[in-house]
């Protein structure tokens, strides 16, 4: 590379740094400028608040709010909020892009339907993942921080000590809030630790997900049957399947809908491109080559299977990259570590699985690469739904973020090419062999895009 490229790749990795550092855009919240089609279940008008005051939310809960740095409500929260929040509670099924702020949607409804002189759960959470369940429990805590909110994590025990030095059957007994995974959450209902009869409201985030028959449905749909009748059953996700949503408005009838055209789907924020690699193996050089070449903030790289994930991150670590590994073989304690020090930012690139394509939230990853990518169960399709999750774990919240998809044979690039056709978004490729020109086009897409976002 002459010195001209070398400057030029400086120039890229200052760009991507400075994403990285980018502070949340609290004030001016970029958000799909078109509307979500709104079905609403009575004839009220459509409201849409401006601001949390407007929602008479509990002095305490607002609080809370402030001081996570939530000056404004976001669209979906505008919209859907007042509708969750109504008396008598309706059912929601939910829809707004990747990164959008869905759980402190939820999170705040679950705070304000419970009545804390009342000591057993009255609201339950699941999600399809211990790590994403971590992170919405994280939101509830900072969130309820000055209400008398008594929590539980439903997911399975890890080594790391109970922050409460309770038994697991005492915590379950009197808290109030409950977020979970659904096996875990299946056992304590059907073992009576955890109670249902007080139940008030029902939430399943990553809704389509979860609804799945052939992922997670029957545990669901098990513990939907045992809620009392009378629950509010919210569903939210980014992306709902027709035949997901069928059988969504079963499980939550008579819900007020939110739901995005097909071409709202896609986070504008996040650049889109593929890389032409030779073969399987070719991959891996230009992964290597990638990780040399540019200094890229957090990334995270998303592979088809656990083995993979073990061998490329033993490859890298061998190419003297730092790099670290979470997939469902590890051990709870083993997760909960690597999840953690990927949050405080102790390692920069994360290698994984679907198990993290969902919900996940740290601000700083600025790039996704789908190093394999996303396929349904045939193994040859693509799996259109995934494939939204994982760029989203980048571009959140009106942030910029660049996913990078990795093709290498003639079925993974007519993968791509559905995938761009199925979102009408255009993925842009950039060669595989020559770092000038690569630099070159990640910097012009990049700054075309922050140029739109500053319009
Ligand atoms: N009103 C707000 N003001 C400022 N930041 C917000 C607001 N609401 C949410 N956020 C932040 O935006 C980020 C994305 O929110 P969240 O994780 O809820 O997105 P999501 O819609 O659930 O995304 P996904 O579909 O990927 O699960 C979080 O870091 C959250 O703290």
């Amino acid at each position: 590379m002459d010195g001209n490229g070398a400057n030029l790749v400086d120039d890229l990795t200052n760009k991507i740094e400075a994403l990285e550092t980018q502070e949340p855009k609290h004030n001016s919240l970029q958000e799909s400028t078109h509307d979500v089609i709104i079905k609403q279940v009575d004839d009220d008008p459509i409201l849409s608040v401006t601001s949390f005051e407007e929602l008479k939310l509990n002095e305490h809960l607002l609080k809370g709010i402030y001081e996570m740095g939530f000056t404004k409500p976001s669209k979906i929260q505008a919209k859907a909020l007042p509708l969750l929040l109504k008396t008598p509670p309706q059912n929601m099924i939910g829809q707004s892009q990747s990164g959008t702020g869905k759980t402190a949607a939820f999170v705040l409804t679950m705070l304000s339907r419970i009545d804390f002189n009342v000591q057993s759960p009255q609201a339950l959470c699941l999600a399809p993942s211990r790590e994403l369940a971590r992170q919405i429990m994280v939101e509830v805590k900072k969130m309820g921080k000055y209400t008398p909110v008594i929590t539980a994590e439903a997911i399975r025990e890890s080594n790391m000590k109970s922050s409460t030095g309770k038994t697991r059957n005492e915590e379950f007994a009197n808290a109030q809030l409950i977020v979970g995974t659904p096996g875990t959450v299946y056992d304590l209902l059907r073992k009576r630790v955890i109670n249902k009869n007080n139940m008030k409201i029902f939430v399943l985030d990553e809704a389509d997900n979860m609804l799945d028959q052939q992922s997670l449905g029957d545990q669901s749909i098990k513990i939907k049957n045992m809620m009392p009748k009378d629950c509010q059953i919210v569903l939210f996700s980014a992306t709902y399947s027709a035949q997901v949503r069928s059988f969504a408005g079963r499980f939550a009838p008579n819900a007020n809908q939110f739901t995005l055209k097909v071409e709202e789907l896609s986070v504008k924020t996040i650049n889109q491109f593929y890389m032409d690699c030779k073969d399987e193996n070719h991959k891996f050089e230009v992964l290597d080559d990638l990780y040399t070449l540019l200094t890229i903030g957090q990334s995270i790289i998303f592979v088809q299977k656990r083995d993979t994930a073990d061998t490329i991150a033993r490859r890298m670590t061998e190419k003297g990259h730092k790099v670290i590994n979470l997939h469902g073989g590890l051990s709870t304690t083993e997760r909960d570590e690597v999840m953690d020090g990927f949050r405080r930012g102790d390692a920069k690139v994360l290698i994984t699985t679907n198990v993290l394509a969902r919900g996940i939230d740290v601000l700083q990853v600025n790039l996704v690469i789908n190093y394999d990518l996303p396929l349904d169960l045939t193994g040859r399709l693509p799996d259109y739904e995934t494939y939204l999750h994982r760029i989203g774990r980048t571009g959140r919240f009106g942030r910029t973020g660049v996913s990078i998809n990795f093709v290498h044979d003639a079925n993974s690039w007519e993968i791509v090419k559905a995938i761009e056709s199925h979102f009408k978004r255009e993925i842009v490729k950039v060669p595989t062999d020559n770092w000038d020109t690569i630099e070159g086009i990640l910097k012009k897409e990049i700054s075309k895009l922050n140029s739109n976002n500053n319009n």
